[in-house]
């Protein structure tokens, strides 16, 4: 249901110490939409992540998702309910082919012994790659084998693969190169495409020009606002970034 809402965030508040990274932050995301979230450093961008996806929990404040309450208690909470997140830092597993990382932590088994059920995962993860057009050599290829964007292209079929509601990317271009950057780009407008809801935080506001519905602005860890990017432009969220007109 394309445009349904997915998450709400209600007067987010966050505090470390006597730090405010959040303070009184209010978002919706719709399915099929990019949100792009921007500010400079220390703006709050990654704090807020890690709250819509478990791993801080707010001060106080609330999140719905599908109109209903959700307190994550952790990641692995907010996972089963649909929400993925793609670092900048990739998480995946080096040593592993693929497949084992597609399957990270929510590995097939079979049999009574439970055993890991390699070939499936192979062959779930080759079609999954294939249909989203990552461009690997295969699906048993070595992590430590592949680029940097070959390896955010797994992130994000993984990401793909179990997100059924939101996908959180948290730069995910920002240690790729021109034509890689745009692979991912791709990437990421098929999740649009599934009627995924998608957060991205980018210091590129070029990419966020290209890939986003809209734009949310923080600065100092106070929400800016909210502008549709097709009516605004680079100056207007400069100044908005920098507090400088
Ligand atoms: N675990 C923590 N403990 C204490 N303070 C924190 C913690 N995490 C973030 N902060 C503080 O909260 C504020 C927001 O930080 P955050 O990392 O969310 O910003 P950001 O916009 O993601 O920045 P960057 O673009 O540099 O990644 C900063 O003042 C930071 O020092």
């Amino acid at each position: 249901m394309s445009g349904a809402e997915v998450l709400a965030l209600n007067n987010i508040h966050k505090a470390f110490g006597g730090v405010v990274a959040i303070q009184d932050f209010s978002l919706n995301l719709k399915a099929g939409e990019v949100v792009a979230l921007v500010g400079d450093n220390g703006a709050g961008k990654s704090t807020l992540i890690k709250i819509i996806s478990g791993v801080y929990s707010p001060t106080s404040g609330d999140i719905e998702l599908d109109g209903e309450k959700a307190g994550f208690r952790d990641a692995s909470a907010a996972r089963e309910k649909g929400i993925e997140v793609v670092y900048q830092d990739l998480a995946l597993a080096d040593q592993q082919p693929v497949y084992m990382n597609m399957f990270l932590g929510r590995e097939l088994t079979k049999g009574p012994l439970n055993l890991l059920d390699k070939k499936r995962m192979r062959r779930e993860t080759q079609e999954l790659v294939d249909e989203l057009d990552v461009r690997i050599p295969s699906a048993s290829s070595t992590i430590s084998n592949l680029s940097g964007g070959q390896r955010q292209g797994v992130a994000i079929a993984r990401a793909t693969h179990w997100a059924s509601k939101l996908v959180l990317l948290d730069e995910p271009t920002a240690a790729l190169g021109v034509a890689e950057t745009a692979r991912v780009e791709a990437l990421i407008e098929q999740l649009k495409a599934k009627d995924l809801a998608i957060l991205i935080i980018s210091h590129s506001l070029d990419q966020v020009f290209r890939l986003s519905d809209r734009i949310c602005v923080l600065r100092r860890g106070e929400q800016i606002g909210v502008r549709e990017t097709a009516k605004t432009d680079k100056n207007e969220i400069v100044s908005m970034i920098t507090g400088v007109a």
